[in-house]
């Protein structure tokens, strides 16, 4: 049997979310969106109102931006659910909270905790022992191995090799492509091989 299921976001993310969905057997109601510029994605109607009272708690959030995805967090009830391609290597001794994208191809080896609205992104591998905090993105073809940390609302970008027992502090940016070999402070942008830091945020 099927179960109904509301998208929040309507950007590109939301449309590999939905795909996920649709595999795993739920049955789309509408997306949610407040830009009025989208109609439509795929054959689902986007109802622009953030009117938490007209939908059910089967709510995803699809929202690509970590900020925003917090933001929307702190206004609707999210039920406990996980998006898990089915293509995806996730072993039995990995954690999940709740809200979590997880997308083609991505490998999780044993014991790594996954907290909250995360999203694990094409391909990402992410090694034993990793700490995933809440509302954090792991690009595409992201590596981290063993024992990193990141924490809450970090982005490591797109193709990015994290080492072992790193950690990525929060709300920081690890820029595409970049090899991290020291640990990363909160809200910096760091890029490069071996990273270097870019931007340091107050
Ligand atoms: C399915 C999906 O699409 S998931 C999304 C995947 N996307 C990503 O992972 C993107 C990650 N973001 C990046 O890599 C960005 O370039 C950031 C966040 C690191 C920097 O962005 P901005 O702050 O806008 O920096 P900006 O583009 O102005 O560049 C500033 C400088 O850093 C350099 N730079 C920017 N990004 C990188 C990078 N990834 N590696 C090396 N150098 C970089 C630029 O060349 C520039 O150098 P210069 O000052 O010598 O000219």
């Amino acid at each position: 049997m099927s179960k109904d299921l509301y998208i929040l976001g309507a950007g590109g993310h939301s449309k590999v979310v939905i795909e996920i969905a649709e595999d795993l057997g739920y049955k789309i109601i509408s997306i949610l969106d407040d830009n009025p510029s989208v109609e439509n994605i795929f054959q689902y109607k986007v109802v622009h109102s953030s009117d938490n009272s007209t939908i059910s708690e089967n709510v995803f959030f699809a929202v690509g931006n970590n900020i925003n995805r917090k933001k929307i967090a702190s206004r609707f009830l999210a039920p406990e659910l996980n998006l898990i391609h089915p293509s995806a290597v996730v072993s039995k001794r990995t954690t999940f909270g709740y809200g979590n994208a997880v997308m083609a191809g991505v490998v999780i080896n044993s014991s790594v905790k996954i907290g909250n609205h995360c999203i694990i992104n094409t391909s990402a591998c992410i090694d034993h022992d990793c700490k995933i905090d809440d509302f954090v993105h792991i690009s595409p073809n992201a590596s981290l191995a063993g024992n990193v940390r990141v924490m809450e609302g970090a982005h490591v970008g797109i193709g990015a090799t994290v080492k072992q027992d790193i950690t990525i502090g929060k709300w920081s940016v690890v820029g595409a492509g970049a090899v991290v070999i020291n640990d990363v402070p909160n809200n910096a942008v760091v890029v490069g091989n071996p990273a270097r830091l870019l931007i340091k945020k107050k």
